[in-house]
């Protein structure tokens, strides 16, 4: 193993146009390894802490960097996470931020595959990993927080469930996008992209359904296999607590109707995949969903279980989903993130890998959805800040 000697921190832009944090480590045996920091626009109520970029690197800088150079070995992730930890002293790193932690963690990471000359994925998970690849669920089209006026569900997510290998998905996908612009064209919709790069038209969300189904039906024929889709509801930015509805514009929706509803959802269109169905507090209307559709779907808790293995322990108690998105930033560090995966698996929940709204060219997370043989993992279906990930997937697929 090889001691980190230099952590280097410093502000880049992220796809949204927001500075956000890059860390570069290197190792005494001439590693190297960069990460950077995403961040989230619809993000959990229980995340870890994202301070304003310049602030996350000047405490990072004070607080953590001190206790890693010189001191922790990278390929010793657990040590290098225990010391970003160490150097916080909060649960949610509130004082060094989740960006600059999750940033210098991941940049540990890759510093340490650098020095066994290994890719990054067998580094995290393993020899023999490489052989399974995750199917990419593609944003096509959405709204809530990611685009102002255009559908109430966040995101409707291509999910090319038939494909034989993740190159065929990844381009399955970015077919899908196109045929949903095609489709939108013919009905003389105009749309713009929304953050993900997924077109947002201003339209409601029963016309989206219409849409992404033709779409995906149109795109199976041409590919020659399954192409399903996905949602990811994100309904705690639909959930009035006051009231306790949801709103969807002037429809207004109890808990136990939004359950009807997503259960017809899944129901009418086959839907592989529905992630935060429910309000982020919510453990028990999400139980009801999953007892009543989590044999024919995965129904995925994210700003529920936000990558916190607390959180998800209270929702493997109370059988709260069948999948959990784990995105390493809203809980702080790799070594974190893992644990997230391992006791979702342990407990029979699918591990969803999965990018944020606001990125960068980062492409750790296709590495972590190959390194957890995780089944899916969501990272957008166009757009560079997406396509750096599934590229990388192209090429792990073609090298493993
Ligand atoms: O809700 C989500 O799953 C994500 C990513 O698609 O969005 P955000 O990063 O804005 O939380
Ligand atoms: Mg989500």
């Amino acid at each position: 193993m090889t001691l980190i000697t230099e952590v280097r921190l410093r502000r880049i832009l992220d796809s949204r146009g927001n500075p956000t944090v890059e860390a570069e480590v290197s190792t005494e045996s001439g590693g190297f390894g960069r990460g950077a920091a995403p961040s989230g626009a619809s993000t959990g109520a229980h995340e870890a802490v994202s301070l304003p970029a310049d602030e996350a690197i000047a405490a990072a800088r004070e607080h953590a960097v001190p206790r890693i150079e010189g001191q922790v070995y990278a390929g010793d992730q657990r040590s290098v996470d225990a010391a970003l930890r160490a150097a916080d002293g909060t649960d949610d790193f509130g004082t060094i931020g989740a960006n600059s932690a999750v940033a210098i963690s991941m940049a540990s990471a890759k510093a340490a595959a650098d020095t066994l000359g290994a890719p990054l994925y067998q580094h995290l998970g393993g020899a023999f990993r490489g052989n399974t690849f995750p199917t990419p669920l593609g944003n096509v089209v959405g709204g809530g927080e990611h685009a102002k006026e255009a559908t109430h569900i966040q995101e409707f997510l291509s999910a090319p469930v038939g494909a034989p290998s993740v190159t065929d998905a990844v381009f399955a996908n970015a077919r899908v996008h196109g045929a949903v612009s095609e489709i939108l064209d013919d009905r003389d919709i105009p749309a713009a992209k929304g953050d993900e790069g997924a077109w947002a038209p201003a339209i409601d969300d029963e016309e989206a359904f219409e849409v992404v189904a033709e779409a995906t039906d149109t795109v199976a024929d041409e590919v020659g296999f399954e192409v399903g889709f996905g949602l990811d509801v994100a309904a705690a930015e639909l959930y009035d607590p006051d009231d306790g509805v949801y709103r969807y514009g002037d429809v207004e929706r109890t808990t136990d109707e939004q359950v009807e509803y997503v259960a017809d959802l899944v129901d009418e269109y086959d839907l592989v995949y529905v992630e935060d169905p429910l309000d982020e507090e919510d453990f028990s209307g999400f139980a009801d969903l999953t007892a009543k559709v989590g044999s024919e779907t995965l129904v995925c808790g994210d700003d529920l279980f936000v990558t916190n293995t607390e959180r998800l322990a209270r929702g493997i108690d109370e059988a709260a989903a069948n999948a959990i998105l784990v995105k390493p930033n809203q809980i702080g560090t790799l070594s974190d993130a893992f644990d997230a995966v391992e006791l979702g698996v342990e407990n029979g929940l699918a591990p969803v890998i999965s990018h944020r709204s606001g990125e960068t060219e980062d492409t750790t997370i296709a590495h972590l959805a190959v390194a957890t043989d995780a089944p899916f993992v969501k990272t957008g279906a166009v757009g560079g800040e997406r396509t750096a990930k599934l590229n990388e997937l192209i090429r792990i697929e073609e090298t493993a």
